[in-house]
């Protein structure tokens, strides 16, 4: 299931804080959504799924509308946003049950069972939320954002404030999960984009600077480092 964005904007007041943005985003490759504090990659991600109405333009998950069937995009779509609205006075497993039920799937005792293996939360998984320390909490984010084994994964910083063993864990499953997935995740750490990412779109103050796989960025860069393209494309 592909992700197809045409011409989105967002406008707050004067601000455009994302101005006219075109990509696409496909199965089985994971694009990395790299831009500068404030350069509208959360604003971007929250128009994708259907948190906020863009002021104009459009985008198709799975050939469907965002803005004409955002229920049927939603069921689509495993979103994390960047600070994970989480019950903290839930158990682990409450929450998750809790989610699954949101969703209506069946057999929720087995999907919780299933999604707190996957993401590594089996020691954790009696405490409530709010015990649980930053690492584990983004696992519970990212658990209730595959509980319902979406085809399509929207991942504001998955993996800030985690620790370098945390790290590499969380890397490893979402590299896994968008074997056959469409991923997008937004970061700052451009280790994480050459580890896992296939593309990368790069966003300057709301306008797309950069929209390729990385191995033809590099080339036409003279092949410099991403950081020092990044730097170059946002200054
Ligand atoms: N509700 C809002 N009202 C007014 N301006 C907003 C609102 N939300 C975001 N903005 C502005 O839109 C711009 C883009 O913000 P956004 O959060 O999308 O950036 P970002 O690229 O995700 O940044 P970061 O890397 O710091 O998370 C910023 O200038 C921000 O101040």
């Amino acid at each position: 299931m592909s992700i197809s964005v045409k011409n989105l904007s967002k406008h707050y007041g004067q601000q455009k804080a994302v101005n006219q943005i075109s990509f696409d985003a496909k199965p089985g490759r994971i694009l990395g959504f790299l831009g500068p504090n404030g350069a509208g990659k959360s604003t971007t991600m929250k128009m994708l799924t259907g948190y906020l109405q863009p002021t104009s333009g459009n985008a198709e998950i799975a050939g469907k509308d965002i803005e004409v069937e955002p229920l049927e995009v939603k069921k689509q779509i495993g979103y994390l946003p960047e600070n994970t609205p989480l019950y903290i006075d839930m158990y682990v497993r409450e929450f998750l049950s809790f989610v699954a039920q949101t969703y209506g799937l069946s057999d929720i005792a087995k999907r919780v069972e299933e999604v707190i293996q996957q993401v590594g939360l089996t020691q954790e998984q009696h405490k409530k939320i709010g015990m649980l320390s930053k690492g584990y909490k983004q696992r519970v984010g990212l658990a209730q954002a595959i509980i319902h084994q979406p085809q399509v994964l929207i991942l504001d910083e998955p993996t800030s404030g985690l620790d370098p063993n945390q790290l590499s864990d969380i890397r490893a499953l979402i590299k896994n999960l968008g074997k056959d997935r469409t991923v997008i995740i937004s970061t700052h750490i451009m280790q994480e984009v050459e580890a896992i990412c296939d593309d990368v779109i790069i966003i300057n103050k709301g306008v797309l600077v950069a929209n390729s796989s990385i191995d033809e960025l590099k080339k036409a860069h003279q092949n410099k480092t991403l950081e020092q393209i990044f730097k170059q494309l946002t200054l």
